[in-house]
């Protein structure tokens, strides 16, 4: 355990903007990354969480024969029901939050980075924010190519439902822009994580 526990980068920004992608940028300069959809899923797949039992007496139909949660489905109502999608957060929130804070105090770095969509919903530990931005045409195609399985409509109605991007900009400390190469996204998660070392050492 970390007497001084590392400080939080909270990397954020729509769904599909490229959080992940610039994840993997600051793992490969040895940053620890922790996902927060990732932690949320750990929680659906436990059937025995309180936080999933929960979420299995609030929408019945999402919970799978072995008590775990099928995504897909629980996907497809809080993408259309913003009651639904509060209700869904309001649950996982402390369980994500309890998962993310016990990793990140077991990191011997100067900093980690949270990387949620979520993150702007709430009060979080962060030192820093730093948002990932990308036009919404970007982000729709983007996601349209990695889960060929969602439908168009799911992806607009969850654009729809996230923070608008201005929004999402108007609370960032600091900006990448996801228009370019992924040679541009590595350039730029280095000259950050320059500044975080400096920042954070
Ligand atoms: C709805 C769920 C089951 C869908 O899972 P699935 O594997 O299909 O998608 P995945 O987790 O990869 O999410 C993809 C993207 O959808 C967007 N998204 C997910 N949940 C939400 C939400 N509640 N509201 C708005 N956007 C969301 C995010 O951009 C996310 O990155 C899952 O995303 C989930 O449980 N979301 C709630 C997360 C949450 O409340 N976390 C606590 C806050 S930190
Ligand atoms: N600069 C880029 N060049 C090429 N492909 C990219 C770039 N950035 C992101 N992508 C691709 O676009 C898709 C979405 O990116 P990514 O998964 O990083 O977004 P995200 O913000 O983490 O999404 P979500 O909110 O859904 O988790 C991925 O398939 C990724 O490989």
């Amino acid at each position: 355990m970390n007497a001084t526990p590392p400080k939080v980068l909270v990397l954020t920004g729509g769904i599909g903007s490229g959080k992940s992608t610039f994840a993997r940028a600051f793992e490969a300069l040895g940053v620890p990354c922790i996902d927060a959809d990732a932690l949320a899923r750990t929680v659906h797949q436990d059937a025995s969480h309180p936080a999933t039992m929960q979420i299995a007496r609030a929408f019945p139909q999402a919970m799978a024969a072995d008590g775990s949660l099928a995504r897909g489905t629980l996907r497809s109502i809080f993408a259309v029901d913003p009651a639904a999608n509060e209700e869904l957060k309001r649950i996982l929130r402390p369980a994500v939050l309890a998962l993310a804070d016990d990793w990140t105090r077991r990191q011997q770095t100067p900093y980690v980075v949270w990387e949620s969509a979520l993150a702007m919903d709430q009060a979080l530990p962060a030192a820093r924010v730093l948002v990932v931005d990308a036009t919404d045409q970007m982000r729709a195609a983007r996601v349209a190519l990695r889960n060929p399985d969602w439908t168009s409509a799911q992806v607009a109605s969850i654009i729809a439902m996230q923070l608008p991007r201005a929004d999402y900009l108007a609370r960032a400390d600091d900006v990448v822009h996801n228009d370019g190469t992924l040679d541009d996204v590595r350039a730029q998660t280095l000259q950050l994580h320059h500044r975080y070392t400096d920042l954070w050492s």
